[in-house]
């Protein structure tokens, strides 16, 4: 459900006569998603999507609004707002925030084959050639800091044999951010790349969108989480010609360095630790008031046991 604030006709024709983007025809709640509201707005100038911000932080919104914009400039396909008649990107529906994008066309996919990872491969690479010239910066919500915090908050809530595996990796990857990602690539990432932020039209990447977590981090990060999402199944079994079709198409924009090779293994886990922790997080301490979907920690608890015992290379 994600329809938290109601929008009424009265409220997009206020809305809409602060665009250049012609008059309303129609519009409908999008039931996908969880943390927004979304709704399609169509104008007789084209098709939009309206967010209105439920919970994300307010001073937060400008630096996802000139990163979707940033990268829309350079040619990746993503999800971008529709700049206002005064030049702004947020404007304010029911009280809530609120951003008009561009509507993209396709779907996201549940079971990916190689062509998809193909091409999401070229566009993360696009994306982590667009960020370099992307100056403004906000640090990672869900950091080790965050995840240590989320550890403490679970103690005693969650079995203790459980618990120790999250406290002994955090302690693991404390080290490995002064030593082994020391000297690695960072700039601005999406870091929430699961197969339902990616939209799909004929096999080929028409956008990425829900950039709400993006922030300045590891590029190996982006990799990993996608990694974990686009090559695992929903059993946990590798399926490595996903891995490959995606690192393919990667690589011949951006080639990873020695160090995020070096760093791979142990970026894997961070990434399947940072989801476990912030599953966890929402199944021990769900928000009230609202509709819920808890995801699913334990995949992410095997996913990253597996990944201390035999991850997979970064450049099969
Ligand atoms: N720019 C866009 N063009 C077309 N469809 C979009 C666009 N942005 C969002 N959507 C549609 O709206 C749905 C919900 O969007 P999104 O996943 O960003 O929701 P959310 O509630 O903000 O995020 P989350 O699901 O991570 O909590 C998507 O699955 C997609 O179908
Ligand atoms: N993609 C996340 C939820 C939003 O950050 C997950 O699957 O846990």
């Amino acid at each position: 459900m994600s329809v938290y604030t109601r929008v009424e006709a009265d409220d997009l024709r206020a809305l809409l006569a602060d665009y250049a983007v012609g008059e309303l025809e129609d519009f409908a709640g999008i039931s996908a998603g969880i943390t927004n509201t979304n709704y399609f707005v169509d104008t007789s100038l084209g098709r939009w999507v309206l967010t209105l911000f439920e919970q994300v932080d307010e001073a937060e919104l400008p630096f996802f609004m000139q990163l979707m914009d940033h990268l829309a400039g350079h040619g990746v396909p993503c999800a971008h707002p529709v700049a206002r008649n005064d030049g702004g990107f947020l404007s304010r529906v029911r009280g809530r925030p609120a951003a008009l994008v561009y509507r993209l066309n396709g779907a996201s996919v549940e079971t990916p084959d190689a062509q998809h990872c193909r091409s999401l491969g070229g566009v993360v690479a696009e994306m982590h050639r667009a960020v370099a010239s992307f100056t403004p910066a906000q640090r990672n919500a869900r950091d080790l800091d965050w995840i240590s915090a989320a550890a403490e908050r679970l103690e005693g809530m969650m079995p203790a044999e459980e618990h120790a595996v999250l406290a002994d990796e955090i302690a693991f990857q404390q080290a490995a951010a002064g030593d082994l990602y020391a000297e690695l690539p960072a700039a601005v990432i999406h870091a929430d790349l699961f197969r339902d932020n990616v939209l799909f039209d004929q096999n080929r990447v028409s956008g990425l969108i829900d950039f709400y977590y993006a922030c300045h981090d590891y590029l190996l990060f982006d990799l990993a989480v996608i990694c974990n999402d686009w090559a695992f199944d929903d059993d946990e079994h590798y399926c490595p010609t996903h891995w490959q079709a995606f690192m393919t198409a990667y690589t011949r924009r951006r080639t990873p360095d020695a160090a995020e090779v070096a760093a791979w293994p142990a970026m894997l886990r961070a990434a399947a630790l940072r989801f476990w922790a912030s599953r966890l997080i929402d199944a021990y301490f769900p928000m009230s008031g609202e509709v819920v979907h808890i995801k699913d920690p334990a995949p992410f608890k095997r996913l990253l046991l597996a990944h201390r015992a035999d991850p997979p290379a970064l450049a099969p």
